[in-house]
C-alpha cells in the first residue's frame, strides 16, 4: 500500500501582537477549499486566539479544526501536548490537507520544528515552512534593539552579553528560523522609513529569505503555502539562542488575567473604552493585552486588542446565553508586573472616567 503523502504543516511565529491570528484569518477566509486545521497556542493560562477565530465565521473554518493548547508554551511542552494532538490530526478519518500552528507570541520556533522529527510524526507530517510574523512599526520604534543601558550594566558586571534585551532574544530566535518573514502593519509605518525597517528584518534573517510588506496579514495564501522546505531536515541551518534540551524558560516575562467590572455608562463607545485602557497599559509598560468586556444593555462583548500602547476595541460576536458576561483582560509583560496594580487601574479605567485611571496608574 503507497504510504500517504505528508501532510504540509506551515508554523506561524511572530512576537507578541505582530499579527498572527490576523494573518491566519485572512488565510481561512481565503483558502480555496483547501481544508486546514489549526493548532493554536498561548502564553498565560487562557486563551483568547480560538474565541477570535471561531467568532470569525468563515464557511469552512468549522469548530473541530481549531485545536487549542493553552497550556504553557508549545515549544516547552512538546511531548505532552503537541505530539498527540498532531497524531489525533493525522488519523482523523478526513485528515487535513494542510495544518497551520499559530505559536505562542514568545514560543521560540526551533525546538517545535524539532518536534517534527519525533518517530511517533515524521513520516506523515513535514514542516513546509516557518512563517515568522514581524511587528513592522515595533521594529521602527526600536522595541527589539539591544538595549545599549543594559548592555553597558552587563559589561561592567562582566557578564554574557546575549541576556540584554529578552525582547530582541526571542524576536531573533524567531526571525532566524523563518522561511519567509511578513513585516506586518506595514500601514503604520511612514513609506520613507519603510525601507529601512525591512532593510534591518533582512539583516536578521538567514540569507536569502524572502521580506515582504503586508497589512492585516494580507497575503496570498498561494505564495505563503507551499513553500516545500522540509524545515525539520534542516534544524542545523536555523540558529538560535537556546540549543540546549533544557535551556529555555519564560522566566523573562509573566501573564495575569484580570476580572473586569462592567463598563461604566460614561464611556460612549468602544473608542472611548480603548483610549480609557491605554495610558493604563503605557504607564504599566505591558506588551499585550487582550480579552471581552461586558457593557450593560449591549447583546455583544466588546473584545479589546492592545498591543503596547495602541488599543483597539470592537464589538465582536454576542454573549452566547451559557456564558458568563465577565469581562476579563488577559495580560502579557516583562517579570515584575505589578499585577494588583494593573487589576486595580484597568479596572478603574473603565468603571470611572479615564482622567482618574490614569492618575491612578501613575
Ligand atoms: N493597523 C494594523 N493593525 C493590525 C495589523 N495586523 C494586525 N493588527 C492589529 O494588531 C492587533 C494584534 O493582532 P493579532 O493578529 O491578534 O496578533 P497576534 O500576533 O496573533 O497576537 P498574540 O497571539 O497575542 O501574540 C489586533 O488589534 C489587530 O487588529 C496591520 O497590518 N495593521
Amino acid at each position: 500500500m503507497a504510504l500517504a503523502r505528508p501532510i504540509p504543516t506551515t508554523v506561524v511565529t511572530g512576537f507578541l501582537g505582530a499579527g498572527k491570528t490576523t494573518l491566519i484569518r485572512h488565510l481561512m477566509a481565503n483558502a480555496g477549499g483547501r481544508r486546514i486545521a489549526l493548532v493554536i497556542n498561548e502564553f498565560g493560562d487562557i486563551g483568547m486566539d480560538r474565541e477570535i477565530l471561531s467568532a470569525c465565521g468563515i464557511q469552512g473554518c468549522g469548530d473541530d479544526d481549531i485545536v487549542e493548547l493553552a497550556n504553557g508554551c508549545l515549544c516547552c511542552t512538546v511531548a505532552d501536548e503537541f505530539l498527540p494532538t498532531m497524531e489525533a490530526l493525522i488519523h482523523r478519518a478526513a485528515p487535513p490537507d494542510h495544518i497551520v500552528i499559530e505559536t505562542s507570541g514568545l514560543a521560540l520556533p526551533k525546538p517545535l520544528v524539532r518536534a517534527f522529527t519525533w518517530p511517533e510524526i515524521r513520516s506523515r507530517v513535514t514542516v513546509d515552512g516557518v512563517v515568522a510574523v514581524v511587528d513592522g512599526p515595533a521594529v521602527a520604534a526600536g522595541l527589539f534593539a539591544a538595549d545599549p543601558a543594559a548592555v553597558q550594566a552587563l559589561r561592567a558586571a562582566d557578564a554574557a552579553l546575549d541576556h540584554d534585551n529578552p525582547l530582541e532574544e526571542v524576536f531573533t530566535d524567531q526571525l532566524l528560523c523563518a522561511d519567509m518573514v511578513l513585516v506586518n502593519k506595514a500601514d503604520l509605518i511612514a513609506a520613507a522609513a519603510l525601507p529601512a525597517v525591512l532593510e534591518q528584518v533582512r539583516a536578521g534573517a538567514r540569507a536569502g529569505v524572502p521580506v515582504v510588506p503586508t497589512r492585516h496579514g494580507e497575503v496570498d495564501p498561494a505564495v505563503m503555502l507551499g513553500l516545500g522546505m522540509a524545515a525539520q531536515d534542516d534544524l542545523d541551518g536555523r540558529p538560535t539562542h537556546h540549543d540546549g534540551p533544557d535551556d529555555h524558560d519564560h522566566d523573562d516575562f509573566e501573564s495575569v488575567a484580570v476580572p473586569i467590572p462592567a463598563v461604566g455608562a460614561d464611556h460612549a463607545g468602544p473608542e472611548a473604552v480603548a483610549a480609557a485602557l491605554a495610558p493604563v497599559v503605557t504607564a504599566h509598560r505591558a506588551l499585550r493585552i487582550k480579552g471581552a468586556l461586558d457593557v450593560p444593555g449591549k447583546p455583544m462583548r466588546l473584545l479589546v486588542q492592545g498591543v503596547g500602547p495602541r488599543v483597539q476595541a470592537r464589538y465582536d460576536r454576542p454573549w452566547r446565553a451559557d456564558e458568563d458576561r465577565a469581562g476579563r483582560l488577559v495580560v502579557i509583560g516583562l517579570k515584575g508586573l505589578d499585577t494588583a496594580g494593573l487589576a486595580r487601574d484597568l479596572a478603574a479605567a473603565v468603571t470611572d472616567r479615564a482622567a482618574d485611571a490614569v492618575t491612578a496608574a501613575e
